[in-house]
């Protein structure tokens, strides 16, 4: 495990230099690794720059992403072919890229469950999806089918926007034999997305979800939702408030998801609607960088010296730089908020934002799995003495979140192809230092 973002001394994660009478705790002295879990509808982004013409002859939404008939999606990729105007084929899927960006930002190992065509040949988007992911994701535990997987027509606009168009294959067949109860059981967090409960009613995958959240919730492993978009959420919103207050630790969203969720605008009040039913709360809110929010025990609260900011709730980030709890681990919990603007006010030019909020998870996720890391191989730590859900404070997971979704920014794709710089020149020591 490396850890999230470079750090003064004081904080280095200290388990690589571990006090030798450890050992006697933990014979080998090799530290004990974790992983994160996801389950995710195994597809490949075909990414195209189109006009919004286009959209509208194929009678598709913006930033909407629908499932089309094998034969409409066809035709577009015909057309898309025929026009040279195809720029790339790489692995996609909501949860494909945070596990991939988790393994490369922690370089350490993610479980992927979810499907793949058990005859691949060279070029077909099952190879593809096999080239293009990190090999520090396990892609043992996939389920063979006799078929495709998804293709996921991305259409970059003029506006930087994206679009999708879904060839669904046979991606919504994961069954729950095909899953693994003791890799879910012992993960540092399950991580699904809202788009895998819109498989037809005969397919398996909402029921796997299902399965997958109930294990990990019967092991304590937090569970994170990723809301997919906003038309998923504004057809079934109170169904989706309940799945949450069942199963769900972690939510992550844009601003435009949490109005559909919420029915709140403002990002802040968003939060603060999402924290009445899960533990903690990521809302990305695009050029205006993000929030988070989540709960700390009065005992564990930690004052900012940062200013105090002004928003729907006066001087929200007051209790920035507490370390957030599940709610049910507070003795007298208190609620904690924290805003952070783009960062360097955000790339030059930016070609297309697609991923940035899945990146963005990436970092918390490495940050909550370098928590339990942390845990496991320092028992008695001061840091473990109440119960935690990431290791850094709420303002300096905010600060890593940003800084990651600024690297996909910048590469254009969803998917890291590195971790980021150890020594970043232009980052100043302050925005890392200041707090734990
Ligand atoms: N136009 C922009 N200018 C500066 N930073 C941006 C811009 N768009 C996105 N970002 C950065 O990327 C982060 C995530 O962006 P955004 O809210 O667009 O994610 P998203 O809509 O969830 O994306 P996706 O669903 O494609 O993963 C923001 O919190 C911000 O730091
Ligand atoms: N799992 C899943 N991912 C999707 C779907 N539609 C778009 N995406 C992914 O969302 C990612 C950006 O967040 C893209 O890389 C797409 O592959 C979908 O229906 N299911």
């Amino acid at each position: 495990m490396k850890f999230p973002g470079q750090r003064k001394h004081k904080h280095f994660f200290p388990v690589e230099a571990r006090d030798p009478r450890l050992s006697e705790l933990l014979p080998d002295n090799k530290p004990v690794s974790g992983h994160v879990c996801g389950i995710d509808q195994v597809l490949v982004d075909i990414e195209a720059h189109v006009e919004p013409e286009f959209l509208a002859r194929h009678g598709l939404s913006r930033g909407h992403s629908l499932l089309l008939a094998p034969e409409r999606a066809d035709a577009i990729y015909r057309e898309l072919l025929e026009q040279g105007l195809i720029v790339s084929e790489f692995a996609g899927g909501t949860i494909g890229n945070t596990l991939h960006n988790y393994s490369v930002l922690a370089d350490d190992r993610s479980v992927l469950f979810g499907v793949m065509s058990e005859t691949i040949r060279v070029g077909t988007s099952a190879y593809r999806y096999l080239c293009t992911t990190s090999s520090r994701v396990d892609l043992n535990y996939l389920q063979p089918v006799a078929g495709s997987i998804g293709q996921c027509i991305t259409l970059i606009t003029p506006d930087g926007e994206r679009s999708f168009a879904i060839n669904k294959g046979m991606m919504d067949r994961l069954s729950p034999d095909h899953l693994d109860r003791e890799q879910i059981q012992s993960a540092s967090a399950l991580v699904l997305t809202a788009y895998l409960m819109r498989c037809e009613a005969h397919e398996p995958m909402a029921d796997s979800a299902r399965q997958a959240a109930e294990w990990a919730r019967q092991a304590g492993v937090p569970v994170v939702l990723t809301m997919g978009t906003r038309f998923i959420v504004e057809d079934r919103r109170d169904w989706w408030q309940q799945f949450i207050r069942d199963h769900v630790t972690l939510v992550a969203m844009n601003e435009d998801e949490g109005l559909a969720l919420t029915g709140e605008a403002d990002p802040l009040a968003a939060c603060d609607r999402v924290l009445e039913w899960a533990d903690l709360v990521l809302c990305t809110a695009g050029p205006a960088g993000l929030y988070l929010a989540g709960h700390a025990d009065e005992e564990q609260l930690r004052e900012t010296s940062r200013p105090l900011l002004p928003g729907r709730i006066p001087e929200f980030n007051r209790f920035e730089y507490s370390r957030p709890m599940r709610r049910a681990d507070c003795r007298r919990p208190r609620r904690i908020y924290t805003h952070i603007s783009p960062y360097m006010g955000g790339p030059a030019r930016i070609k297309n934002t697609n991923g940035a909020g899945d990146a963005a998870l990436a970092a918390l996720l490495h940050d909550m799995a370098a928590n339990d890391y942390h845990r496991q191989n320092v028992p008695g730590s001061a840091k473990h003495r109440a119960r935690h859900l990431t290791y850094s404070s709420l303002s300096q997971v905010s600060k890593y979140a940003n800084r990651v979704s600024f690297e996909v920014l910048v590469q254009h794709s969803p998917r890291l192809s590195r971790g980021l710089p150890e020594r970043e020149d232009s980052l100043e020591e302050a925005y890392w230092a200041g707090e734990a």
